[in-house]
């Protein structure tokens, strides 16, 4: 556009050149700056304060200095603590807008490099826009004070979680129990815990057998490495080898060509548990027995042996000396296991821990399923006091839950616990009430038919279990089904072998 007549005059001062213009424009803004900021200073490509302005001086004091000579000539992070100056000065770009705290207070900056003909950064502008910006700006800085207690609070809550996870999930005082049962085998864990030997856990099913060898791996000197579960009986036959021991790359061709460490590697450094291990195939016996005593392990299809350093807690619910005498276990890994024995009570023979294992079994389940805590009333612990538990805390457990979720009160009376359950000297299996109805019902073949279905299956387990006086891997044969599925079953029906035991 045209320039006006009237405007001729004033356009005249003007320069006609770009870089006379630009020279004009960088003079004029650098003293509307000098004078409408609270504050400006410049340094050199060594750092040193070369000059500052008029108005920052009155900063001075605050930092801590007499005069303009003590400041000027000094490398700026000396004399203005936290400056980011030096960031302009290395990355050569500019930081329009930040806050800067320091002893002076808080202050609004800006900072710039200042530039050489041929481009280089020869020194940084810093300009204070604002100081206590906090009044001026009060609605930006109290944004970022929420922010920032935002994100410490997230950093706390984060930091939290991992220490949660790093926590064992079971510690030897997660062992309910205050009776004197309960506390000499609290006693025992603590003991071996201090040690690296095996350690074997002997007791009924369900009387916590897992949750100790977890509570003595997290109180010794390996609680920071791995715990790593073999359930020997959850396994079938045929991949117990590789499952232990791992595969080499190369031995098998398809999936499992690229090889596959075994749990003994996986468990290096940690706690090897070995569930049921009454349940191990002979022939690998004698293999695991050479791992013991030589903490080295040869993945199948390797000729080169494997050093690890594994502590083994091996658990059973089956009389392993009788085992032993039956020549389905062998002798010398049984006494290799038998170093520090540690028998798990069964229920009955803690029942005054009953009232605080039903309040934290309570508080769990109410925990999982999402719904409140019911109370039980004194008629109710005494009635649970009474029971004979053959599936131990697992069927307590069980049995609480049961009653809980199928009840709308709020507090649980002895009444809402019987019917369903066997009682001492109840000669009837400790059944399920679903099921129990559905045995019931048999006899009329009217009843839903996955409840005729499992009342079939848990009378054809409990009788091969008779027949085979009580050895599971015999029973799993005579059934045809695996021993894994076998398991299954007897873990989602606790008191079944044992109510098959007490009447053999
Ligand atoms: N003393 C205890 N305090 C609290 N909970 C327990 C206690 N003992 C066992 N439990 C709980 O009972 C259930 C069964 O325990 P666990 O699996 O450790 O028994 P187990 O003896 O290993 O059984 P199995 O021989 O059938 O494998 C688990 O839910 C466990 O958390």
């Amino acid at each position: 556009m045209p320039l006006s007549k009237n405007q001729t005059s004033a356009v005249a001062d003007i320069p006609q050149d770009v870089d006379g213009l630009l020279r004009l424009a960088a003079q004029s803004m650098f003293d509307v700056l000098a004078r409408s900021t609270e504050g400006m200073m410049v340094i050199d490509r060594h750092h040193r304060v070369v000059w500052i302005s008029d108005g920052y001086k009155r900063f001075l004091p605050a930092l801590g200095f007499a005069d303009e000579q003590e400041f000027v000539g000094r490398p700026v992070e000396d004399v203005v603590p936290n400056t980011q100056m030096l960031q302009v000065l290395e990355t050569g770009k500019p930081v329009l807008v930040d806050l800067l705290t320091n002893r002076a207070g808080t202050f609004l900056v800006s900072r710039l490099p200042l530039r050489n003909d041929a481009g280089e950064v020869i020194g940084a502008l810093g300009l204070v826009l604002l100081d206590h910006p906090e009044t001026t700006m009060q609605p930006l800085i109290q944004k970022f004070g929420r922010l920032q207690q935002e994100l410490e609070d997230t950093r706390r809550q984060l930091a939290a979680e991992v220490s949660a996870k790093r926590r064992p999930k079971y510690t030897i005082a997660s062992f309910i129990g205050a009776s004197p049962a309960a506390l000499e085998v609290k006693r025992q864990a603590r003991r071996v815990a201090q040690t690296d030997s095996t350690v074997l856990l002997l007791g009924e099913t369900g009387t916590g057998k897992e949750l100790m060898a977890h509570a003595i791996h997290s109180a010794s000197r390996r609680a920071h490495r791995p715990l790593v579960g073999v359930n020997i009986a959850a396994v079938p036959e045929t991949l117990l080898e590789a499952e232990f021991f791992g595969v080499s790359p190369g031995a098998y061709t398809g999936a499992d060509r690229k090889g596959r460490d075994g749990k003994f590697k996986l468990a290096d450094g940690g706690t090897l548990f070995l569930d049921e291990i009454g349940d191990m195939p002979l022939a690998l016996q004698a293999k695991l027995l050479r791992v013991l005593q030589e903490q080295e392990v040869e993945p199948l299809g390797s000729n080169t042996v494997m050093r690890v350093d594994v502590r083994v807690i091996a658990a059973t619910s089956r009389d392993l000396a009788a085992m032993v005498a039956a020549g389905q276990f062998r002798a010398d890994l049984y006494y290799r296991l038998n170093v520090l024995p540690i028998r798990v009570p069964a229920l009955r023979e803690r029942l005054d821990d009953i009232e605080a294992l039903a309040e934290a079994l309570g508080e769990d389940i109410a925990r999982r399923s999402g719904m409140p805590q019911k109370l039980l009333s004194p008629d109710a612990i005494e009635w649970l006091m009474q029971q004979a538990w053959p599936g131990n805390i697992r069927e307590l457990r069980n049995t609480l839950e049961q009653v809980s979720l199928m009840s709308d009160d709020m507090q649980l009376t002895a009444q809402h616990f019987q019917g369903g359950h066997g009682l001492v000297a109840a000669p009837a299996p400790v059944e399920a009430p679903a099921a129990q109805a559905a045995a019931v019902t048999t006899a009329q073949a009217v009843a839903p038919l996955p409840e005729l279905i499992e009342a079939l299956e848990r009378e054809a387990i409990a009788r091969a279990l008779q027949a085979t006086g009580g050895n599971r891997m015999a029973a799993a044969r005579l059934l045809q089904i695996s021993r894994a599925s076998l398991y299954e079953r007897l873990a989602r029906w606790p008191g079944l072998e044992v109510q098959v035991s007490n009447s053999a």
